[in-house]
């Protein structure tokens, strides 16, 4: 995307056009969280996209609908599809995920949140909440528990080792969402050390958060349950995941610290005047988290 030649005022000009915001953004602040809100997309073009992603998404079942928390299986109470560049896979609550090609849909949303970030993402995450649960499922309660109305994700960071830790994470939301919950990590559980108000932000339906970098190392985020609503709900959390070249020991998501050599694919981290091009990182990111 961005240019090695010398560029011309023209093009710094159309690239200035291409990244300036054309819609209002809403700063979020605390101490440490950092994020930008804004509605990307008309609703007449949010319930379009939502109706296109329900025919074209395939979510996980079986196997890998489940997570493993310390050594024990559990069902995931929503249903998640990973998609992104070729050969990228990510490491979810201790599940190794491989992403699946864009789809057409999920690319144009990509897209339309990279022209108006300026930033670019290589994969994305997608959750979807399914309406009332159908009849059927009361006599099958493992089915159930994959497909009910319960919409809800316990507190994590997004802040696994494979994420670029300079890239935001972008939040699209389609259909109607519970209010998203930021905890300080200082300020959660009984081991708490300081007295902190957690942030409650609404997100919209075709709107895009920005999770902006530090956000995800010092402050958690969920959804409280909610049950019973009528329309189904999708988000993408559009990632920048760095290819990892070698992995010192196996990841894990429980241990706190870890080196890697990645590389991530083309394109920069972008962003206004932002570094284009390669990068080369050698990071150590921490990843503790249950979702
Ligand atoms: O489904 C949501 O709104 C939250 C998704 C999320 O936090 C994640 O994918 O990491
Ligand atoms: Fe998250």
């Amino acid at each position: 995307m961005r240019k090695t030649t010398r560029r011309t005022t023209q093009q710094e000009d159309d690239e200035e056009d291409e990244f300036s915001h054309p819609v209002p953004w809403q700063k979020i602040e605390s101490e440490g969280l950092d994020c930008d809100d804004a509605l990307l997309l008309s609703p007449e073009e949010a319930d379009r996209l939502l109706e296109q992603l329900e025919e074209e998404v395939v979510y996980s079942t079986g196997e890998e609908a489940t997570v493993q928390v310390f050594g024990k299986v559990h069902g995931v109470p929503r249903q998640q599809a990973t998609h992104g560049d070729a050969g990228l896979s990510y490491t979810y609550s201790g599940e190794r995920r491989s992403a699946r090609p864009w789809t057409p849909t999920v690319e144009y949303i990509r897209d339309v949140v990279t022209k108006t970030t300026g930033h670019t993402f290589n994969f994305v995450l997608v959750n979807r909440r399914s309406p009332h649960p159908p009849m059927w499922t009361l006599f099958h309660p493992g089915a159930r528990s994959q497909v009910d109305g319960r919409d809800h994700m316990g507190e994590h960071r997004d802040d696994e080792r494979e994420l670029d830790p300079l890239s935001p994470v972008a939040s699209v939301s389609l259909g109607a969402a519970p209010d998203r919950i930021f905890r300080h990590r200082d300020a959660r559980g009984s081991r708490r050390r300081r007295q902190m108000e957690p942030v409650k932000l609404e997100l919209a339906h075709g709107s895009v958060l920005l999770m902006n970098p530090p956000t995800n190392t010092l402050w958690y985020h969920g959804l409280p349950v909610r049950r019973n609503t009528a329309q189904p709900r999708v988000n993408l959390s559009f990632r920048r995941v760095l290819r990892v070249l070698s992995w010192t020991r196996a990841p894990s998501w429980e241990e706190e610290d870890g080196l890697m050599l990645a590389l991530p694919g083309p394109g920069g981290h972008g962003g206004h005047g932002g570094p284009g091009g390669g990068l080369t990182a050698q990071a150590t990111v921490g990843g503790s988290q249950m979702k």
